[in-house]
């Protein structure tokens, strides 16, 4: 309603005409105004007349807006355009008129635009200026030069308002505005509306006053001041400037509640921040010490991983174990049964050989006994012939008496012949014709006499010579025969030694043989079972006897001892775990009795808890402060045992076996009874030992049971401190060393 009316009212009063075109050519800024077909008939009359001015542009008649835009879009038309209409005014190289027009259209439009570019736009759509309107005009009035401070100062109102923070206003605020607008234009539609009409049915059009914002109050202030100067200075009545003025303080007073709420916001925003900023700082605080923390989980993440991939490790080399252990088992499968034929080969092999050693140990009985018989019979011999030689010694003697008997009959013959030549001599003497007659015969005589002395002197010694050699030859086979009785003998006694020898080592290979027969079936077994069966073996010992076993026995076997294997693996960690839960520091209190002659004095417990409770009376102190209460794992009372005082220690000496580091220490203050539960009394017996003596023996007794399958190195290092000396109380050469380097090693590994 209000659009139509004010359009018609415009028309009338022969205002600017919405379809007529003006010659300056300022007909973009209409272009708002117009209706869709008024704007086609204007672009088509543009078009018309800049083709008829510059031919070769060829703008189609029915060309767009957006056609004309890429067309105009750089100026090179535009500056055709003007060096056509007026030649040589754009050259090449001068900017002279570019600068004119640019001063031109500065001095037509610049003052309506504001230094940041906002445009005190009027609703009508003329770009003219309320400063330019009003000095050129020469207005004077008081009333109008308040009006032009006022939009002056509107325009700074307006840069401030058009901050992001007063860009978009309260709702209240809004509201507010939008109250006082009707307000406004109630009255201009009451007594003045033919005052801005065109521009008041604009900007109802364009804004919905109940929510318009201040810049659009503004807005409408410069067009009611706009429309009032532009129709006549005299026609504001001092109704309107009464209310713009309204208008306007209300504006400041908006403005001035903003810069307020401004400031409690910059307040707001101060405080805030330094909440920040000290958050930040405990954040930053934080962060350190929370880059500390991540550095040590990082680590300890790090451990972790690495830990996860040992074990992870472990268990592929155990899985590989496992798949190792199956193929080894197969293997020992088909080693079994090659090894039982072998055993049936070698047990017959064995008899085989038993039996040939039988016959060769009969056969070499004979040969020695053979071998003895010539012997006995060499002996014989040899004994014959030490009788024959000491016959042939006999005959020697003979000999020697021959050569007695020869020099005998030498002498003799000497005799003879002594009694011869006597004779001769005789016979020379009695004749000496018969002398002469018979010399020749004497003398033959002699000659044959003396050649058979010398004969029997030859005969003499050639036997004598004879018979010293055949002495010595008999002399030396005597002891060639000697000798060779003393070997055969000495051999002899080697034979027997020997077959007995022979004898025994049969023996002995058969026991051998025997036990090798055992012992392969059990080491056979032993294989395939010893990797799982490392702590049932004494269990199913009784079964490794039982020979042959069946594949699927050993396979039950194995299978079993695999479940018992990591059963007692899961067993073990559940143990450790109960002792994690249990506590890893573990506090328990021992009361020392009354010791001999101590008998007549008054404990100071008064109360010893089931729980770990012990409450203890200070007499000294009267009531409450008198009584003081402790809390222990366990308070272990005055008739306790070595042995229940052991017991809750006991678990933990399983921990050291299963890889855990274990300390138990007693504190108290001297003859509080520390040596006697660590240790004992002197000349301790079994029932009386102490922690150390018991977890010494319980160490050894697990880790004796464990061997099988898990190989514990046991050492033992004591160290006394003492008036902060550290002396190696084990040290071999006595001198005690300072400060031994593993003194943190605790004696149990
Ligand atoms: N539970 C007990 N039962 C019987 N006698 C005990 C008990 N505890 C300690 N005693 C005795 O108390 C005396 C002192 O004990 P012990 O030597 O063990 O004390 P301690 O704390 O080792 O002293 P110190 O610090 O001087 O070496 C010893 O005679 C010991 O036999």
């Amino acid at each position: 309603m209000m659009d139509s009316s004010s359009d018609n009212h415009k028309t009338q009063k022969g205002g600017t005409s919405t379809s007529s075109v003006p010659a300056n050519g300022d007909m973009f800024g209409r272009v708002v105004n117009g209706t869709g077909e008024t704007e086609g008939k204007r672009l088509a009359f543009l078009v018309e007349w800049l083709n008829s001015i510059l031919p070769d542009l060829g703008l189609p008649e029915t060309a767009s807006d957006e056609d004309l835009r890429s067309v105009l879009i750089d100026g090179t038309i535009l500056c055709r355009l003007l060096n056509r209409l007026r030649p040589c005014s754009v050259d090449e190289g001068s900017m002279k008129t570019v600068i004119d027009c640019l001063l031109t259209l500065r001095t037509r439009l610049g003052s309506s635009v504001a230094a940041d570019g906002f445009s005190l736009f009027s609703p009508t759509g003329n770009y003219d200026s309320p400063r330019r309107d009003l000095s050129s005009r020469g207005f004077s009035s008081p009333l109008t030069v308040e009006e032009r401070q006022k939009v002056l100062s509107e325009s700074k109102f307006q840069r401030s308002l058009r901050s992001p923070v007063m860009s978009e206003p309260s709702a209240g605020l809004m509201h507010h505005v939008g109250h006082k607008f009707h307000e406004v234009f109630q009255v201009k539609q009451g007594r003045y509306a033919d005052l801005p009409a065109a521009k008041i049915s604009e900007m109802m059009k364009s804004n919905s006053l109940d929510n318009a914002p201040t810049q659009s109050l503004l807005s409408v202030v410069n067009g009611i001041l706009d429309e009032s100067v532009e129709r006549n200075n005299s026609e504001i009545p001092h109704r309107v400037a009464c209310l713009l003025r309204k208008v306007v303080q209300e504006i400041e007073r908006r403005i001035s509640t903003q810069a307020e709420h401004l400031r409690t916001q910059n307040n707001l925003f101060k405080a805030r921040e330094e909440k920040y900023q000290s958050r930040i700082r405990v954040l930053e605080a934080l962060a350190s010490g929370t880059n500390e923390e991540s550095e040590l989980f990082r680590n300890h993440l790090q451990q972790m991983k690495s830990e996860r991939t040992k074990i992870e490790e472990k268990k592929k080399a155990d899985d590989e174990d496992v798949i190792r252990l199956k193929k080894e088992k197969e293997h020992s499968n088909l080693q079994i049964s090659g090894l039982k034929q072998e055993l049936d080969i070698a047990k017959k092999t064995y008899d085989l050989r038993c039996l040939q050693m039988e016959t060769d140990a009969r056969g070499v009985k004979a040969a020695l006994e053979e071998r003895v018989k010539d012997l006995e019979r060499l002996l014989a011999d040899s004994r014959n012939k030490v009788k024959e030689l000491e016959e042939n010694s006999e005959s020697k003697h003979q000999v020697s008496n021959e050569t007695l008997k020869l020099e005998e009959k030498v002498k003799e013959l000497e005799r003879l012949l002594e009694a011869s030549r006597n004779k001769v001599k005789e016979l020379e003497e009695s004749s000496e014709s018969k002398y002469q007659f018979s010399q020749g015969q004497l003398e033959e005589r002699v000659k044959e006499l003396e050649n058979l002395l010398a004969d029997s002197r030859k005969k003499e010694k050639e036997l004598q010579a004879n018979s010293e050699s055949k002495c010595q030859s008999w002399i030396k086979k005597e002891r060639v025969y000697h000798n060779f009785m003393e070997f055969q003998l000495g051999s002899l006694k080697e034979l027997r030694l020997s077959s007995v020898s022979i004898k025994q080592e049969i023996m002995k290979a058969e026991r051998s043989y025997t036990s090798e027969f055992d012992h392969l079936g059990r080491v056979v077994l032993f294989k395939s079972c010893i990797r799982s069966m490392y702590l049932v073996m004494e269990d199913f010992h009784a079964l490794l006897y039982i020979w042959p076993f069946s594949g699927v026995k050993l396979q039950a076997l194995a299978d079993a001892a695999e479940n018992y294997h990591s059963l007692l693996a899961e067993n073990r960690r559940l143990f450790n775990e109960i002792q994690d839960l249990k506590g890893n520091i573990r506090v328990y209190c021992r009361i020392r009795p009354f010791l001999p002659g101590q008998k007549e004095k008054r404990t100071l417990v008064e109360h010893v808890g089931d729980n770990g409770e012990l409450v203890v009376a200070d007499r000294s102190r009267p009531g409450k402060d008198g009584h003081r209460l402790f809390k222990f794992n366990k308070v272990y009372g005055s008739d306790a045992t070595q042995a229940e005082v052991y017991t809750d220690t006991q678990p933990f000496i399983r921990s050291v076996l299963d890889g855990y580091n274990v300390c138990i220490f007693a504190y108290g203050q001297t003859g509080s009874g520390k040596t006697y539960t660590m240790t004992g009394p002197n000349n301790a017996t079994k029932e009386n030992w102490g922690v150390n003596y018991r977890a010494l023996n319980d160490l050894f007794d697990d880790s004796q049971q464990r061997k099988s399958s898990i190989m514990y190195e046991i050492g033992v290092q004591m160290v006394e401190i003492y008036n902060e000396q550290v002396r190696d109380l084990l040290s071999s050469d006595g001198t005690p060393k300072k400060y031994p380097s593993q003194i943190t090693k605790c004696c149990f590994k």
